[in-house]
């Protein structure tokens, strides 16, 4: 137990930082953004980043997708990276699997599972999502195009959906921030109704950290900012890695 406690707080370790610092590189125009991701995916003995793009991203979220990676950090040829506040986070079905060492440990704690937003194969039916953080400001942006599978009111994303991409997007920005954490408290007012296969922007706030403690705030707008979605408020408590195998 001890044994296995110790290799999944390694695990986890290094999970954080080989998300942290896995960057991209800057991709141009949309078109051929696609193609190459494509072509690189297919070629690469990389996992699948699910944050790239693909055909069934619609010209808004390429647009969004182009601007905010365009303000990433660039690898140059020496490998070094270019200062910009802004960064990329890739996003895979199963991140465990893919920091050292997270081989067996994906065998041991449930084989089978896989990230609830990653787990639909069919591009463009459920979750598409990109996620970039800023690290001056504190703070993270989600472009998000909700499929057909999201449906809740007739024509529109439902409250569930909506909640899960507030929670992955707060909990992942709050990794980056605070390491390992388990949600607490997530408190949501659902403003207006989002168009089920629209995009919109998901913004997270960095509102304080006290001792274990990270509040963030979020807000889910439509793409020119003019309406207002939804609003919450999350808590997330810093946690040991031990916590995941205990049961809490
Ligand atoms: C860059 C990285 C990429 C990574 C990729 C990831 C992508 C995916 C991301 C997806 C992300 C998805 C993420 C998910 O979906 S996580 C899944 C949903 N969440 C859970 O299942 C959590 C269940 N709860 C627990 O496990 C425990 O209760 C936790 C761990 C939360 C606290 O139990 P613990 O025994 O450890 O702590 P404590 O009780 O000593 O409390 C400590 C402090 O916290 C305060 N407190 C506690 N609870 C609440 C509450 N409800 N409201 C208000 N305050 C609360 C408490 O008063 C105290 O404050 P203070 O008295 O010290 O001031």
């Amino acid at each position: 137990m001890a044994r296995m406690l110790r290799r999944l707080r390694k695990g986890f370790q290094s999970l954080t930082s080989f998300s942290a610092a896995t960057i991209q590189p800057n991709l141009s125009a949309s078109e051929s953004s696609r193609s190459e991701v494509a072509l690189l995916s297919f070629f690469s003995p990389k996992p699948r980043d699910f944050s790239l793009p693909n055909s069934s991203w619609g010209s808004e979220m390429m647009r969004l997708y182009d601007h905010y990676n365009s303000q990433c950090e660039a690898e140059t040829e020496g490998g070094q990276t270019q200062g910009s506040p802004w960064q990329r986070l890739p996003s895979y079905n199963r991140s465990l699997k893919y920091a050292p060492g997270g081989v067996y440990l994906s065998k041991i704690v449930q084989s089978k599972a896989r990230l609830f937003t990653r787990n639909i194969r069919e591009p463009g039916a459920a979750f598409e999502y990109a996620l970039f953080v800023n690290k001056g400001e504190k703070k993270c942006v989600c472009i998000f195009q909700a499929g057909w599978l999201l449906e809740g009111p007739p024509g529109h994303v439902h409250g569930g959906a909506i909640a899960t991409m507030i929670d992955t997007v707060t909990g992942t920005h709050a990794t980056f921030l605070s390491g390992p954490i388990m949600t607490a408290n997530l408190n949501i007012a659902y403003r207006s109704p989002i168009p089920l296969g629209s995009t919109v922007l998901i913004e997270s706030s960095l509102d304080t950290q006290e001792g274990r403690k990270t509040f963030i705030s979020c807000k889910v707008m439509s793409t020119d900012g003019s309406k207002l979605h939804t609003e919450a408020t999350v808590l997330f408590v810093s946690i040991n890695v031990s916590h995941l195998v205990r049961g809490g």
